[in-house]
């Protein structure tokens, strides 16, 4: 099955800003990179370089080989729609949207989200079961498949399967729900 594992992420200095209360500019862009090739790692520990591919305007300091996606710049839900277009042209079968906030994921996360039956969609929300850390979508079958990131947006995309009539699974795994977005999840991360 041909997959790419696409991980959205905006330019360093825009990413967690909601981090900038705890950390200084270079602590906050170092803990981003950390957690970029924690990302990154665990995808190509299972797809291979080739399939894994950035999504945005910057490779964030990987190799100049890395694949990068240009980003429509409107948005994530408008950046993922226009990877997702891309993919279908590529004849992908499995699209794999990866949040780049994710410290603690592992190859086995990474697995579990591509070993899904053929034509469902499996979701893996965050701790509070409301948000959306990792999205797996069949293609064709997902190709009118609205991304809905923003508030709720769990319940959200569930109700997008539902409208596809695709059948829908919740992948809780630890390593796919921690991501840390506040400056408690640091202090949450370091505990745990
Ligand atoms: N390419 C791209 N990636 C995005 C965009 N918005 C968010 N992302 C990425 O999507 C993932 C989830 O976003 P958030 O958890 O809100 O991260 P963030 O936007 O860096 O966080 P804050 O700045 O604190 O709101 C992260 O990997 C972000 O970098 C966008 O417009 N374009
Ligand atoms: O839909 C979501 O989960 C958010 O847009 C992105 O997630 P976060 O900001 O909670 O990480």
């Amino acid at each position: 099955m041909r997959c790419w594992i696409v991980i959205p992420i905006k330019a360093p200095q825009a990413c967690k800003t909601r981090l900038s209360s705890a950390l200084g500019d270079s602590e906050r862009q170092s803990l981003v990179a950390t957690m970029l090739h924690q990302t990154v790692s665990a995808a190509r520990a299972v797809a291979g370089r080739d399939r894994v591919l950035l999504l945005g305007p910057s490779r964030h300091g990987l190799a100049e080989d890395t694949p990068l996606l240009a980003d429509p710049g409107q948005g994530l839900n408008a950046a993922l729609a226009s990877a997702r277009d891309a993919a279908i042209v590529q004849d992908v079968h499995r699209l794999i949207c990866l949040s780049a906030d994710l410290p603690t994921i592992e190859p086995g996360d990474v697995a579990a989200l591509l070993d899904v039956p053929r034509d469902a969609i499996a979701l893996a929300p965050d701790r509070a079961g409301t948000g959306t850390n990792a999205l797996s979508l069949p293609l064709p079958a997902a190709a009118p498949f609205r991304f809905r990131y923003g508030e709720c947006s769990s319940d959200a995309h569930r109700a997008e399967a539902a409208r596809l009539g695709l059948p829908f699974l919740c992948l809780e795994r630890p390593g796919l729900a921690l991501d840390i977005d506040e400056p408690e999840d640091i202090a949450r991360w370091q505990q745990d």
